[in-house]
C-alpha cells in the first residue's frame, strides 16, 4: 500500500510540480493519467524515492520514502522513459543488478525475452529504442519489486510488443504488488487496470478503483445521443457519452473518454457522481 500525504514538490520557487496529494494506492495495477506537464513522472519519482518532498510524506507500508533506507529502496522500481545500462547486455546487467532484489525471478524474465523474441544479450546500445524498451521491460517486470513505477512503458513497442506486454504484466505481477503506469495511450492495457489516478495541473482530481469507478458511471456510444448524458464526444458516426450507471452492475469504462469529461468544464459533475456525493442525475 502505498500512502501519500499532503505529499508536495517544487523544483524550484512558484513551480509546484505536485500539489497536496493525499490518497492511499492499494495493491493493483493503476493507470495514471493528466496532462503534459500535470506531474506524472514527478509523483512517480517522489514514491521511488528520487525526489525529496518539499513537503508532506510518501509511505510504502508505514514506511517514508523520505530516509531513503536501502530495505525500503530495494522494493521499488521506477523504469523512467528512457534508461542506460553500464553492461553490454541485458543479461550481464540483470547478473549484477538482480542480486539487491530478493524477489528476482530469472524464470520470468527468461519467459518475458521469449515473449517479446528477445534473447539478451544483444548488444544493448545497438539496439533501437522499441527492442531497448523491451529488454528493459522484459528485466523490470521480472523484479518482482511490492512498488513498480512504469512511466510510459509501451512508448516506441509495435503492436504485437503492445500485445506481449500485456501478456507479461498480466502473467507476472501478483496481486500484492502495486504498479503504476503513466501513460498517454490509455487503450493498450486496458484490461489490466484495477485503479485510475487523474493528475491535473499538479493536483491530484481522482484517485479510485475502477470497479467503483465504473458502478457510478457507464461509458456508451449510440447512433443518437443518450438521454441525460454528462459528457459527450462524436467520432466514427456514433456519440460516446457518460452517463449515470443505474444499474448497479460495473460496466466497461472508456478511459480516453473519462479523461476527456474530467479535463472539460463537466468535470465538477462527474467527480460529483463518482465521488458518491450526487445521486439520481439524469
Ligand atoms: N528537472 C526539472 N526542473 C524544473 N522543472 C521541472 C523538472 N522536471 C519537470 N519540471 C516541471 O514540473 C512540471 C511537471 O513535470 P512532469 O515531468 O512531472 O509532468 P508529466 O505529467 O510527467 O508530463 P508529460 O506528460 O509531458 O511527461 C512541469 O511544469 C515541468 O516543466
Amino acid at each position: 500500500m502505498i500512502e501519500l500525504k499532503n505529499l508536495t514538490y517544487a523544483y524550484r520557487r512558484g513551480l509546484v510540480a505536485i500539489d497536496n496529494v493525499t490518497a492511499d494506492v492499494p495493491s493493483g495495477i493503476h493507470l495514471l493519467l493528466g496532462e503534459n506537464g500535470a506531474g506524472k513522472t514527478t509523483l512517480l519519482r517522489l514514491i521511488a524515492g528520487l525526489l525529496i518532498p518539499t513537503e508532506g510524506c510518501c509511505m510504502i507500508d508505514g514506511t517514508t520514502m523520505t530516509r531513503r533506507e536501502p530495505s525500503t529502496l530495494k522494493r521499488v522500481f521506477m523504469m523512467p522513459d528512457t534508461m542506460e545500462i553500464p553492461t553490454k547486455s541485458i543479461r550481464e546487467f540483470a547478473k549484477i543488478h538482480s542480486k539487491f532484489y530478493p524477489r528476482y525471478s530469472q524464470e520470468a524474465f527468461e519467459e518475458n525475452l521469449r515473449e517479446f523474441e528477445l534473447n539478451g544479450s544483444e548488444t544493448f546500445n545497438h539496439l533501437s529504442l522499441g527492442l531497448r524498451h523491451k529488454t528493459l521491460l522484459a528485466y523490470i517486470i521480472a523484479l518482482g519489486v511490492d512498488v513498480l513505477l512504469l512511466d510510459e512503458p509501451a512508448n516506441g513497442l509495435d503492436i504485437n510488443s503492445k500485445k506481449a506486454l500485456r501478456h507479461i504484466l498480466a502473467r507476472c505481477i501478483s496481486p500484492e504488488q502495486t504498479v503504476i503506469i503513466s501513460t498517454h495511450t490509455v487503450s493498450d492495457l486496458r484490461e489490466l487496470y484495477d485503479g485510475v489516478l487523474v493528475l491535473s495541473r499538479s493536483k491530484l482530481i481522482l484517485a479510485k478503483p475502477t470497479w467503483e469507478i465504473s458502478e457510478r458511471i457507464s461509458c456508451v456510444a449510440t447512433p443518437i445521443p443518450p438521454y441525460g448524458s454528462l459528457f459527450m464526444e462524436q467520432g466514427a458516426g456514433l456519440f460516446h457519452s457518460i452517463i449515470v450507471n443505474k444499474s448497479g452492475e460495473p460496466s466497461d469504462l472508456n478511459y480516453g473518454l473519462l479523461y476527456s469529461a474530467l479535463m472539460s468544464d463537466s468535470r465538477t459533475k462527474i467527480l460529483e457522481i463518482i465521488n458518491g456525493q450526487t445521486q439520481n442525475i439524469g
